[in-house]
């Protein structure tokens, strides 16, 4: 997951391989409920590994539910049977509508003392239409700030005295989420008192497909429900939750729609498609129309039961008129979409995003002005002009704490303008798909993946700022350095000397290395060499080996496949003038060499290897000399490269600087 303040995205062109999409998190979280209701002990597979199922867990936890974990992806629920363990509780819920609202109808049945809380836009999504559902039925809830939002107190009610025999009547126009959460906890009252409970719902209900996704999981857990229409739902009389023992979570149909988007979005060679596996035809969740709506958009999808493959088809794609009503998630996508498509595309009956994360409407219609398109909105429906190729800008999409908007403008990454794009706190993904960005990288090609090159002489801070970069921008680093004290120590191990007569030996091992790089350490074979590579005479032994032409030939390869997505931060000696001579920010950092001597004295000394400074001052002049006398690659400024003399600046001050320099470099306006 990128915890950054901002990611930049290169500009993208092409996509192709396979992704595995993670668990959905509405079939996820209604799984844990009901595991948690029901009897027995249900292990459940695939599960979305997220914010919202991490707080759901928590909050079971904390009612005396057994959740033990298997795995990454699954776990064991001891359901509670109908009787709680904690019968008080506070719980924090994050922003996870999916954990609030069932929750909520759940413990106002079960009988205990419970407050229900959240981040502060949850305290803005309303809750008031769920309330009164249960208020009706005899539960005893208060508001502990704004009437008709969380936070809540639930206080004990006794099922016993509950008045079910009037149909109870909840609003299904705001969030169909009402509706879900008295389907999956008003069976505790129908068990309970031997009566059938009918629930009536008013107005029309949005979002029917979630209530699908329910009715079907209900089902999976024993529990019929018998639906008249989409206005009554009678839970029958006398009815229990029992597991199934062991259960699936499909993959997320709304991540789904992102790579979708993607194969019909990017150009792929021809016959060359886009996998997505998890989620497919058979799928449960109503988000799998979302390919009707690509399909018809321009995408090429194939599907098996729980797979797709998506390829470009119509270019640009087609403007699309949509009722979005039945897929409000994964319609977000279909906004960005139209900024490619042939004319302006209308989504309606759209007006749940106006209470979800964010108001959707307007943060969507925001930051697509933002990258330069034109947007109408009305209260439920947003229309969306398409872009042409010099009207894009450049833009930090603000994301609202709101991963689908992190992950829907993403896609702007493909504009035929080679912009980049910078999404802004781009961790919110964590609510559904903490990988989303990383599995984005994996299956796509950018023309020009950006890298910064630091260069300079020994114990100038290259690392460290090299290091320190990366970690701000989210990119990769190669201390290019490491490979050739990697392959000074594996040549003294084979009895090699660093000598013109050994050199084909040498660069026979340098090619070959069985490198890893895990977690800032520095593997060989398997084995930890991180801190032997670091000492001075292994410093040595690279500076000698690095003078070898055929030496710096075997590495160049490996050195350059370090370039990967979203970008990169180089350090050694000719990460500008060689490896990278088309970086678009060259640093040669320098220091007065008394006072590199004095850090790398310092730096040893930590570590407990014990040297003097007089000694190392030889050692570093000696390696200066050497390294930027010989005549292959020798450490030298490049000609556009930046000068940094940090003998006078702290380790901030020098990060700071690099870090100025770059956004200079990008075409971004200040956020
Ligand atoms: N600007 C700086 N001011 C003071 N000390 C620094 C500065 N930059 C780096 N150092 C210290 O100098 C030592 C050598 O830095 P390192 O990054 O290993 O250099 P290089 O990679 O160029 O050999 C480290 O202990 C580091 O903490
Ligand atoms: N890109 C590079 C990186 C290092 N080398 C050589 C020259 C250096 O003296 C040695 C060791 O490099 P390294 O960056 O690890 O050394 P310092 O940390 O700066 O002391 O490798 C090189 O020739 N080209």
């Amino acid at each position: 997951m990128f915890s950054t303040p901002f990611l930049d995205i290169p500009a993208l062109a092409s996509a192709t391989g396979t992704v595995q999409l993670p668990g959905s998190k509405s079939i996820s979280n209604r799984v844990l409920l009901l595991a948690a209701l029901a009897g027995g002990t249900t292990t459940v597979h695939d599960l979305l590994d997220s914010d919202d199922t991490r707080v759901m867990i928590d909050a079971l936890r904390a009612l005396g539910c057994g959740v033990e974990r298997l795995s990454a992806d699954s776990l064991r629920i001891e359901g509670l049977d109908g009787t709680l363990k904690q019968p008080t509780a506070d719980l924090f819920l994050g922003n996870a509508g999916t954990a609030m609202r069932p929750l909520t109808a759940a413990l106002a049945l079960l009988g205990g003392d419970f407050e229900l809380s959240g981040v502060p836009r949850m305290h803005e999504r309303p809750i008031g239409d769920l309330v009164d559902a249960l208020t009706q039925l005899g539960c005893r809830i208060d508001y502990l700030g704004n009437p008709g939002f969380p936070p809540l107190r639930i206080h004990p009610s006794d099922i016993a005295t509950l008045s079910l025999d009037a149909p109870i009547r909840v609003r299904g126009d705001v969030s169909s989420q009402f509706l879900t959460a008295l389907l999956l906890a008003l069976p505790l009252a129908a068990g309970a008192s031997g009566k059938a409970v009918v629930i009536d719902v008013v107005g029309e209900l949005i979002s029917k497909p979630y209530i699908e996704i329910t009715l079907n999981l209900l089902a999976r857990f024993g529990i019929a429900v018998q639906r008249d229409g989409w206005e009554r739902f009678t839970i029958h009389a006398g009815c229990r939750y029992r597991s199934p023992g062991e259960i699936h979570v499909e993959a997320d149909a709304s991540s789904a729609s992102y790579f979708i988007a993607l194969g019909a979005l990017a150009a792929g060679a021809p016959g060359q498609a886009l996998r997505i596996e998890g989620v497919g035809a058979g799928s449960i969740q109503g988000d799998i129309r979302f390919v009707e709506a690509a399909r018809q958009m321009g995408a090429r999808v194939d599907s098996g039961a729980n797979w797709l493959q998506v390829s470009r088809d119509a270019w640009p794609l087609r403007a699309i008129d949509l009722d979005a009503n039945h897929i409000p998630d994964a319609a977000m996508t279909l906004a960005v979409m139209a900024l490619f498509a042939d004319g302006p595309s209308t989504l309606r009956n759209i007006a749940s995003w106006r209470v979800k994360e964010t108001d959707r409407i307007d943060a969507m219609a925001h930051e697509l002005r933002k990258l330069g398109a034109t947007v109408e909105t009305s209260p439920d429906s947003i229309c969306v002009h398409p872009l042409a190729p010099a009207g894009w800008r450049a833009a930090a999409i603000h994301t609202y704490d709101d991963h689908r908007i992190a992950m829907c403008f993403s896609l702007a990454a493909f504009n035929p303008a080679g912009l980049p794009v910078r999404i802004l706190d781009p961790k919110c993904v964590a609510k559904t798909f903490p990988d989303y960005f990383e599995t984005l990288f994996s299956v796509v090609e950018a023309p020009h993946i950006p890298v910064i090159c630091i260069d300079g002489p020994t114990a100038s801070g290259k690392g460290t700022l090299a290091v320190e970069v990366a970690h701000e921008l989210g990119y990769h680093y190669l201390d290019s350095g490491s490979l050739y004290r990697v392959t000074g120590m594996a040549m003294r191990r084979q009895g090699l000397t660093p000598e013109p007569a050994h050199e084909a030996q040498i660069a026979a091992l340098a090619e070959g290395l069985p490198l890893q790089f895990v977690k800032g350490r520095v593997l060989l074979d398997g084995e930890d060499v991180s801190d032997l590579i670091r000492t001075e005479a292994a410093g040595m032994d690279a500076s000698r080996v690095s003078t070898l032409p055929a030496v710096r030939r075997a590495l160049l390869a490996l050195q350059k496949r370090f370039r990967q997505l979203p970008g990169l931060v180089a350090d050694g000696r000719d990460m500008g003038t060689v490896i990278f001579p088309d970086a678009p920010l060259k640093v040669f950092l320098t220091a007065s060499a008394a006072q590199r001597a004095e850090r790398r004295h310092k730096q040893l000394i930590s570590k407990g290897i014990s040297t003097t400074l007089d000694s190392l001052r030889a050692d570093l002049e000696a390696r200066d000399a050497r390294d930027s006398s010989r005549s292959v690659a020798p450490l030298l400024p490049a000609q556009d490269a930046r000068r940094l003399d940090n003998s006078a600046l702290s380790i901030e001050q020098s990060i700071d600087q690099v870090l100025n320099w770059w956004q200079d470099t990008q075409p971004f306006k200040p956020a």
